[in-house]
């Protein structure tokens, strides 16, 4: 390990990076040898900066955004952007989470410098190249040249090791989002205003792009019919910015007076909703991980799931977005109080808190 404070770069693109590099970042900054850089991409300019600060952290370079592109175009417009950044800071570590176009430009970006690559969330699969797209396929991109994978369960490190990656870049780690999340949960933030009176607060939120269009509209219009048949039962919609899964969200909830429709949440708001909810309905990878920590039952909209380790530990069942399967789900959610007993059983899977520890504890074998 060299004997200087070594330059630690986090990449970060969206919100979800943003929560989950955060535990990271901030224990870099009390690490000794270390120092961190906060990189921002611009990948979700509206979603990230609120998000990061939301956890007192600042980025320190900036890469402005620009009007979406295509896939691609965004890609290299980051590789660029990032390279420029390497070569004028010259940092001895890059590190990434997750599977967007920011991970996967960060992590090629690195190692066309030779800076040792570390990538957070490694080995979370699918099974299909072309499902979640473009995530599968920037997943697996990314493991063949990280000098770390931090594998959140074993698992992902077993998926790893199937495709052949090197054994000694594989590590178990946790996932750092349970460590976001307990920290903030500890924090004890109150409950937001807007949130539903009553005792059962469906928590509800749907953006991925595999949902888009038909299968996020027959979902909705299940959760409404519920409702409607349930008076005693709310629905908390923290909405997310992008205008395809908005103007769906408005159209088929907006005016149910059971339903409130709020923009995105700061995290700490969000966890507060997490924790007052009765059933979370979600098609987002991080609410699948978190909500059984806190002991919230959650229906996955989407028809299959990377974390099986949660529908295996019977905190989590795969819903899909088809009428009869949300309304039946939601259904024996409510009728049947052992059967709502089984799934809110606290699940950590994904470690109690401690991953980024882990993962800070194993970079000066980089160094
Ligand atoms: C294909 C796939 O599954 N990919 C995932 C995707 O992430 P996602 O699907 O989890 O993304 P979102 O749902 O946007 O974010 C969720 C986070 O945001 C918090 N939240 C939510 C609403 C709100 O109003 N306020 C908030 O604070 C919430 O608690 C949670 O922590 O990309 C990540 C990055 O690479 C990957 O890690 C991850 O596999």
């Amino acid at each position: 390990m060299a004997s200087s404070v070594a330059c630690c770069v986090c990449v970060v693109g969206t919100r979800p990076e943003a929560i989950k590099l955060a535990p990271i970042i901030k224990l870099l900054a009390r690490t000794p040898w270390a120092k961190p850089v906060t990189v921002t991409t611009g990948q979700q300019s509206d979603l990230l900066d609120n998000t990061l600060c939301g956890f007192g952290i600042q980025s320190d370079v900036g890469i402005p955004y620009e009007t979406p592109l295509d896939l691609g175009s965004n890609l290299a417009r980051i590789i660029e952007r990032l390279d420029q950044t390497f070569q004028r800071i010259g940092p001895q570590i890059v590190i990434a989470q997750g599977d967007t176009t920011t991970a996967l430009a960060a992590c090629m970006a690195a190692f066309y410098r030779r800076i040792p690559f570390v990538h957070v969330e490694a080995g979370l699969r699918s099974g299909e190249l072309n499902s979640p797209y473009p995530e599968e396929y920037h997943r697996r991109m990314i493991a063949i040249s990280a000098a770390i994978n931090c594998a959140p369960t074993e698992r992902a490190a077993q998926n790893l090791i199937n495709e052949k990656v090197s054994r000694d870049t594989i590590h178990v780690t946790g996932n750092t989002v349970i460590d976001a999340l307990l920290q903030t949960a500890r924090a004890k933030p109150p409950i937001p205003a807007q949130f539903p009176k009553g005792d059962k607060t469906i928590l509800l939120t749907t953006h991925r792009r595999e949902s888009f269009g038909q299968p996020m509209r027959e979902a909705l219009s299940a959760v409404r019919s519920f409702l409607d048949a349930n008076p005693d039962v709310s629905v908390f919609f923290p909405v997310h910015p992008n205008p395809t899964a908005r103007d769906v969200a408005l159209d088929v909830l907006g005016s149910h007076p059971q339903a409130v429709l709020n923009p995105a949440l700061s995290y700490r708001d969000l966890v507060a909703s997490m924790q007052k909810s009765w059933v979370v309905l979600t098609d987002s990878g991080g609410l699948q991980e978190e909500a059984p920590a806190l002991g919230k039952p959650v229906l996955i909209l989407r028809d299959s799931t990377e974390r099986p380790e949660m529908v295996e530990a019977g905190a989590a069942r795969i819903v899909g977005t088809r009428r009869a399967s949300v309304i039946g789900a939601l259904s024996e959610l409510a009728q049947s109080s052992a059967t709502y007993q089984r799934m809110a059983r606290p699940a950590f899977p994904y470690g109690k808190g401690n991953s980024a520890g882990r993962i800070v504890g194993l970079l000066p074998s980089i160094l």
